[in-house]
């Protein structure tokens, strides 16, 4: 029999980070091509930003996209700054990200990843959703990625460390985008695209 062609896929991100981790949780089961392409994003629910913003990257390349779009989600501010958390953690930083809940007892959030698919500009969007929960600390581990100091996940069971902390491989096996991307893997292999 003969082997599968991997899938070629364009994964349009600015984010070399997600890019980096998206390229070893898929390893070489599939040919990923990055568009770094600065798309505008709307404001409002998580998934109508990332059907959005699939929707746009494949207009402008013409042709079958993915996207992915990550929130960081406050249980004691009902979810919030969720999609927006990339202009909190700018303007913020770790700290102020932690005063957020210094009224609060509950320290509590989950990491939300959304990838999304299109076939090409005239198809509807389809999303991939992984959530991981956990809590914020104060920041610990390397600066590298944007709030991966400030989150501690629950699993593995018994964690004890932020994100920043893990080796990249923990984070790979139990994230948020892990888990988005297995969804999505699935269906790209159940399509056979
Ligand atoms: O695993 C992660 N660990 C820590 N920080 C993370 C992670 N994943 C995304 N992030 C940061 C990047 C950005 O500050 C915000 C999401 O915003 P988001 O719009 O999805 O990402 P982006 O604008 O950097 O790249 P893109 O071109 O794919 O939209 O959270
Ligand atoms: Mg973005």
């Amino acid at each position: 029999m003969a082997t599968k062609k991997p899938h070629k896929l364009v994964f349009v991100t600015g984010n070399s980070n997600k890019l980096k981790e998206v390229q070893t949780i898929l390893g070489s089961t599939v040919n990923l091509i990055n568009h770094k392409l600065d798309l505008a994003e709307i404001q409002g629910t998580t998934q109508e930003i990332s059907v959005d913003k699939c929707r746009k990257a494949s207009i402008t390349l013409n042709g079958p996209v993915i996207t992915e779009d990550t929130c960081l989600c406050f249980n004691a501010l009902k979810g919030l700054p969720g999609p927006y958390i990339k202009w909190f953690l700018d303007k913020l930083g770790h700290d102020g990200l932690n005063k957020l809940l210094a009224g609060f007892e509950d320290k509590s959030a989950y990491a939300l990843c959304t990838f999304a698919y299109s076939s090409g500009p005239d198809s509807e969007p389809i999303l991939f959703e992984g959530r991981t929960d956990g809590k914020i600390v104060t920041a610990r581990g390397p600066k590298d990625f944007g709030w991966d100091p400030i989150f501690q996940p629950y699993e593995p069971d018994g964690n004890d460390q932020t994100y920043a902390e893990m080796l990249k491989s923990t984070k790979n096996a139990i994230s948020h985008r892990y888990k988005a991307l297995k969804k999505l893997k699935e269906f790209l292999d159940s399509q056979n695209i």
